[in-house]
């Protein structure tokens, strides 16, 4: 079953149709890509899933709810986590600190509460510490905790950005570029890492990626954008060979790894 579904999804930037007609689905439970040269129109995808953009046209759901009309924020409360492009942690902030602020998108409590510093409300904050501890235990960064995020080396960066992601519970996780950077070492883990993640968490991933390594080594199915439209999809082999896709990538530099 899909758990996310694009129908007739279009987008446009003032006079450029950065999205015409988009429809796919993403399985649940599955490793996702969305592939497609530069500008095509894959991180407008996954601003619209996140509420970042509102689509001209058509319909977003996860598990059969509309998710077009809500904010972001109701959007990760729904279920969809997401990493950058680039890194965006809080570099000053410590490791377990950038984890911990991530569970406050599902903690509901005023500013009354934090004033008055209520039993529920310390109890609240020792378990997000809590959880927060056993996230970064989970993806092999405790050591780190009291480090500045920043001071990580770039693969361990990611894999903060990624641990997170999943601080706040996702069903959906966007990947956007996760292995842009990386050296081939980094890249194998980090192939690793998202087969794990999707395992041992139960989340269903979607992921960009100009890295052909990743895309063809971890995803089952893939849609292919090209100038906004879809024009393929199906699994690697399928996708490889495909004349369209091949078209759309000859003589643009199709970045092979
Ligand atoms: N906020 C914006 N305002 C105007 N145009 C935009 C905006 N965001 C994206 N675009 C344009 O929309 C098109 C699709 O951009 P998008 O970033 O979704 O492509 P992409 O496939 O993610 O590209 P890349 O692989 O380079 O990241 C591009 O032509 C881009 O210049």
């Amino acid at each position: 079953m899909a758990l996310l579904e694009l129908e007739h999804v279009s987008h446009r930037f003032g006079g450029l149709q950065a999205l015409s007609n988009v429809s796919l689905g993403v399985e649940e439970g599955e490793v996702t890509a969305l592939i497609g040269p530069n500008g095509a129109g894959k991180t407008t995808v996954f601003n619209l899933v996140t509420g970042v953009y509102r689509p001209a046209e058509g319909s977003i759901r996860l598990a059969g709810q509309e998710l077009v009309g809500l904010s972001p924020a109701r959007i990760v409360e729904r279920g969809v986590a997401r990493t950058f492009q680039s890194i965006r942690l809080f570099k000053d902030l410590t490791v377990l600190d950038n984890v911990r602020v991530a569970h406050f998108a599902r903690v509901r409590y005023g500013i009354g509460a934090w004033l008055g510093r209520s039993a529920a409300f310390r109890d609240e904050e020792d378990a997000i510490l809590a959880t927060s501890f056993d996230l970064l235990a989970r993806f092999g960064l405790e050591r780190h905790a009291f480090e500045r995020a920043g001071s990580l080396p770039y693969g361990d960066q990611r894999r903060l950005e990624i641990a997170r992601a999943m601080a706040t519970q996702p069903r959906l996780l966007l990947l956007d570029e996760p292995a842009a950077g990386m050296n081939p070492a980094e890249v194998e883990r980090l192939m690793q890492l998202i087969l794990w993640v999707r395992d041992s968490f139960g989340v269903t991933i979607f992921l960009i990626e100009h890295q052909m390594r990743v895309v063809m080594g971890i995803c089952r199915v893939i849609h292919v954008l090209d100038f906004g439209r879809l024009i393929a999809r199906g699994s690697p082999d399928e996708v490889r060979s495909h004349p369209r896709v091949l078209e759309a990538y000859l003589g643009k530099g199709a970045r092979e790894a």
